[in-house]
């Protein structure tokens, strides 16, 4: 637990703190140029082409911006990553866009192009998912078959990311996108990794705390564990709060409206029993939030068997 209070002072909601403040000129191995520099599918676009039409959001890079082809209007989501960057933000940008490059998935966010300015600038052109994240159902009443229908698709998108041996570190609701076309996708790998070793560990305290599974919360507890190098089950822990979440409309390792403080989410992951779906809830529904939320990282499921759950099973 000493790993546990040595990082009280992270935030619960938002990714890790800078490591480090210097700054490093940013250069990328993609050409440097304020036109396409690399495509991540064959639909090339350049910047010149576009028009900006408003902010959809910021995170930690840069914001997000939506954005029209002035011939096509089709619409586009650019997030813009400033280039004065320290080196840990730069790393995480450079794994990010290693990430972009490889996946091509009907349940991950497609990325079209990535550009660079010589000012160190980077661009990273996406498919626009016109009703935003997941957050925005907070409050909604979600009935089984909706929730069903966004677990399946997340899930096909982590059992997806595993398989290529990426681990995302962040699921959470704000970053899973949807769109009018009923569409659920996965967004934002800011912190993920490629696990390059089979023995692989992944660092911690990466992500959203308040998503952590019980076994990154505290890794010193985790490494006395023999399947230590099950890191995909973290993201399906973050997956079985954020759906509970979605169903419940609160952040349910905590009481309604309480708000997130360290010690008492802590408390709520490493020592508390897992969350639970609501009494009223179908037992398959029960069921599938009880696997998704086990604490130990070996008893809980995996992606791919999470799909043949029978909460999953009864349409598609
Ligand atoms: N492809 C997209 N389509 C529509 N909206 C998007 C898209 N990508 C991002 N957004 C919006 O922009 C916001 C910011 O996204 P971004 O990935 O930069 O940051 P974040 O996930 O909120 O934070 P951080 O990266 O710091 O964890 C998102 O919350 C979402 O509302």
């Amino acid at each position: 637990m000493a790993l546990v209070r040595n990082n009280q002072f992270l935030n619960l909601k938002l990714s890790l703190p800078k490591v480090s403040t210097t700054s490093v000129p940013c250069c990328f191995p993609i050409a440097a140029a304020s036109t396409t520099v690399t495509s991540c599918t064959s639909n090339t676009v350049s910047v010149s082409e576009l028009e900006r039409i408003n902010v959809l959001g910021s995170g930690n890079g840069g914001a997000v911006y939506k954005v029209s082809h002035k011939t096509t209007s089709e619409m586009y989501a650019l997030k813009k990553v400033k280039g004065d960057m320290d080196s840990a933000s730069r790393n995480q940008l450079l794994r990010e866009i290693q990430i972009l490059r490889l996946v091509d998935s009907p349940y991950v966010v497609k990325c079209h192009d990535i550009f660079e300015k010589p000012s160190g600038e980077v661009s990273i052109l996406m498919e626009y998912m016109d009703l935003g994240t997941l957050e925005s159902l907070r409050g909604n009443a979600v009935t089984e078959d909706q929730l069903a229908s966004i677990a399946r698709q997340v899930l096909k998108g982590l059992s997806y990311l595993h398989g290529l041996k990426i681990v995302h570190r962040d699921i959470k609701p704000a970053n899973l996108l949807r769109n009018s076309k009923g569409e659920v996708k996965i967004a934002d790998f800011g912190v993920s990794k490629i696990m390059v070793k089979s023995l692989d560990k992944c660092n911690s305290f990466t992500g959203t705390c308040a998503y952590m599974s019980p076994e990154r919360f505290d890794s010193e507890a985790a490494d006395a564990e023999e399947d230590k190098s099950n890191v995909y089950a973290g993201d399906v822990w973050s997956f079985g709060l954020t759906m509970l979440e979605i169903l419940v409309g609160y952040f349910p390792l905590l009481p309604q409206g309480h708000k997130p403080d360290w010690g008492t989410l802590m408390c709520a992951v490493c020592n508390g029993e897992p969350p639970k779906a609501p009494h009223g809830c179908s037992g398959e529904l029960k069921s599938f939030i009880d696997c998704c939320l086990r604490k130990k990282p070996s008893e809980r499921w995996t992606a791919s068997r999470l799909l043949a759950h029978p909460f999953l099973l009864r349409q598609d």
